[in-house]
C-alpha cells in the first residue's frame, strides 16, 4: 500500500502576462527523495512558494497526507506540516544557531504568549524541552558544535545545514529544500548528500529543487522536469535522463542520452 505524502494537482500561476507554472500536479509517497529541476525560470521556485503559501495559485488543489489544504498563508502550511529552506537563506543572522532552530521548533508549542510573558512553569519545562531537542537536530545535521555561535558566523555550507535543522525541528510530513548545494565547494555537496540521504532513510520526505543535476539524479526517487512553467517529463531519474524533452530543454538540441544533462561536480 502507498503512503501519500504530497498530492497536487492542476496549479497554475500567472504574473502577469507570463505564464510561471501551467497545470503543474505530482505526488510524492512517503520517505521519498523526490526532484523538481528544469532549466533558469522554468518555474521550480514559483512551485515551491505556490505549495508554501508564498504565493496564492490561480488553480490547483492540494492534499499533504490524505487531508486538503489550502496554501494560503506560511504559518498555516508549517502548521499543516511542509517546512521549507531557502535558495537565499534566511535565518536569523544575529541569534544564536540554537535559537534559530528553537524558533522553528515553537511551531510545536502550546505555551503561547501568556505563558512566554509571564514565565510559567509549564512554558519554562517546554523550553528546557525545545532547546535539548534543538541540539539533538544540530548534532544530527553536524553542526552541534556551532550551538551557541550567531548564524551569521557560520561557514555558508554550516548555514545551509543550520536551516535543514531548523526545518526538521517543525517536525514536517514533508522537508522541502530550494537549492540546498547552491554556493557549496564538492566536499560540502558530499557532506549534503550524506545528510539527505540519512534523513531520508530515518524516514522523512523530502522534495528538492536543486541545479546540481548530478546531485539530483544520485539522490531521487522520482523526478519532475519543468521548462517554461510546463511538466516535460516525470519519472526515475534513469528514464528523465534520457527523455527526448528533457535533453532539449536542457541542452535546445539532441544528444546522445550519456551526455544528456549537464553535470555537477557532486560525486
Ligand atoms: N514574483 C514574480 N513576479 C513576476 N514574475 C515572476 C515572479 N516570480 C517568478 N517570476 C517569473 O516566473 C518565471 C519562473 O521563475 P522561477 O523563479 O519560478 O523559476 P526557477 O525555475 O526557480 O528559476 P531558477 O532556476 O533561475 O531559480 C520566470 O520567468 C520569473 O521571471
Amino acid at each position: 500500500m502507498t503512503d501519500t505524502v504530497l498530492r497536487v494537482a492542476g496549479i497554475s500561476k500567472r504574473f502577469g502576462g507570463l505564464q510561471a507554472l501551467s497545470d503543474v500536479g505530482l505526488t510524492i509517497e512517503r520517505g521519498q527523495v523526490y526532484g523538481l529541476i528544469g532549466p533558469n525560470g522554468a518555474g521550480k521556485t514559483t512551485f515551491f512558494n505556490v505549495i508554501t503559501g508564498l504565493y496564492t495559485p490561480d488553480s490547483g488543489t492540494f492534499e499533504l497526507a490524505g487531508k486538503p489544504y489550502t496554501p494560503t498563508a506560511v504559518h498555516e502550511v508549517a502548521r499543516a506540516g511542509i517546512a521549507r529552506t531557502f535558495q537565499n537563506i534566511r535565518l536569523f543572522a544575529d541569534m544564536t544557531a540554537l535559537e534559530n532552530v528553537m524558533v522553528g521548533r515553537h511551531v510545536r508549542t502550546r505555551s503561547g504568549l501568556l505563558g512566554a510573558m509571564f514565565r510559567t512553569k509549564g512554558f519554562k519545562a517546554e523550553e528546557a524541552a525545545i532547546a535539548q531537542r534543538a541540539r539533538e537536530l544540530l548534532d544530527y545535521v553536524g553542526i552541534g558544535r556551532l550551538a551557541d555561535f550567531k548564524a551569521r558566523t557560520l561557514s555558508y555550507g554550516d548555514q545551509r545545514r543550520l536551516e535543514i535543522a531548523r526545518a526538521l525541528a517543525t517536525d514536517p510530513q514533508l522537508i522541502a529544500l530550494d537549492e540546498p548545494a547552491a554556493g557549496m565547494n564538492s566536499t560540502e555537496k558530499v557532506v549534503l548528500r550524506e545528510l539527505i540521504d540519512r534523513i531520508r532513510n530515518d524516514g522523512r520526505t523530502i522534495l528538492l529543487i536543486e541545479h546540481d543535476v548530478k546531485l539530483v539524479m544520485g539522490l531521487c526517487d522520482r523526478v519532475t522536469v519543468l521548462d517554461y512553467g510546463k511538466q516535460i517529463a516525470e519519472g526515475s531519474p534513469y528514464d528523465v535522463q534520457r527523455n527526448e524533452k528533457v535533453i532539449e530543454a536542457y541542452l535546445g538540441h539532441s544528444h546522445k542520452p550519456t551526455q544528456a544533462l549537464p553535470t555537477g561536480d557532486a560525486t
